[in-house]
């Protein structure tokens, strides 16, 4: 962990840098993040925290807005720490759901400025991904979602599966559709996947990958396959920071990029 450097200005047109740190700042995105911030004119990297350093240093920087790229059974402590000291967060950690997601709106009611924007994926594509397969799964009575990862990867399913599983559910309940028409029954325990509200999900761990996700949609005599390949860690650049700069406007908790994506500078909404 390192504070780095006293604050500066005159990076960006009001001149002043908004201060960020990282967290989980050695790790695979957390290293790239630190890069992408560092190359940010408006935004100074402030602090870089790793594995057992002390949160206090958050503080002691002055940051504020800290992004969380640990690992699921870190990140809540780190949270509590941040909202409880009025510091924006940007969780791109996955396992951030379900009664969790209510932890962080409980501690937000107490810091009511502050922002929480838990993006399960950052890049681009895979958002898009997220909302498509929610349009189209309302006109397929089948879907399975297949996620395809780096060996390294610590949790299975992904966090984007898990939420791609969850849209969908719930726009097939919206439109009516009941449960997929396919069989369920297996001669052996997981050959299925797991389900997520009804829906499928296959993980796959290969040398080689970074992060892809299928969506197979299936319906009378007809396949719709909707794919995203995160290629490079770099893909989700663009992301952090449209989270690191947006995060302080948006009071409270937000689940999903897209919510910050259609009031972004040179992005038409989708
Ligand atoms: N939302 C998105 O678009 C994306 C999300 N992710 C998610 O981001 C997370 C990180 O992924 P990745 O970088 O590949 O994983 P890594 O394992 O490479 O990095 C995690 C880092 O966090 C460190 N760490 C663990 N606990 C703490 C803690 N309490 N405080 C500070 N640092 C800690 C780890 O240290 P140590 O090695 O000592 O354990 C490690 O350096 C995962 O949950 C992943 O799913 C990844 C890519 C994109
Ligand atoms: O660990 C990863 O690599 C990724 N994690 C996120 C997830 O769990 O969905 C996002 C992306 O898939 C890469």
């Amino acid at each position: 962990m390192s504070p780095e450097g006293a604050p500066q200005a005159g990076g960006s047109a009001t001149g002043r840098r908004l201060r960020v740190g990282v967290l989980g700042a050695h790790g695979r995105m957390g290293a790239e993040a630190c890069r992408a911030v560092e190359a940010a004119e408006d935004l100074e990297l402030v602090a870089r925290v790793g594995r057992g350093d002390p949160l206090e240093v958050l503080e002691g920087a002055g940051v504020e807005v800290a992004v969380d790229l640990t690992r699921p059974d870190a990140v809540m402590a780190n949270l509590e720490h941040c909202v409880r000291a009025g510091i924006h967060v940007v969780v791109g950690t996955s396992g951030v759901d379900g009664a969790r997601l209510d932890q962080v709106r409980r501690w937000l009611a107490a810091s009511p400025r502050t922002g929480v924007l838990v993006a399960p994926n950052f890049a681009l594509g895979a958002v898009l991904l997220m909302r498509f397969a929610a349009e189209a799964a309302r006109w397929f009575p089948s879907v399975e979602v297949v996620e395809l990862h780096h060996p390294r990867k610590a949790d299975a399913p992904s966090g984007t599966a898990r939420r791609t599983a969850e849209l969908v559910a719930a726009a097939r309940a919206e439109a009516g559709l009941g449960a997929a028409p396919d069989a369920t029954e297996t001669a052996l325990d997981g050959a299925r996947g797991a389900v997520v509200d009804g829906v499928p999900v296959h993980s796959v761990r290969l040398m080689g990958l970074v992060a892809h996700q299928e969506v197979l949609l299936g319906g009378q005599g007809e396949v719709l396959t909707l794919r995203h390949d995160s290629l490079d860690r770099s893909s989700f650049m663009p992301g952090v920071l449209l989270g690191v700069r947006r995060v302080g406007r948006h009071p409270g908790l937000t689940v999903g990029l897209e919510h910050y994506l259609d009031d972004a500078p040179g992005r038409r909404a989708p």
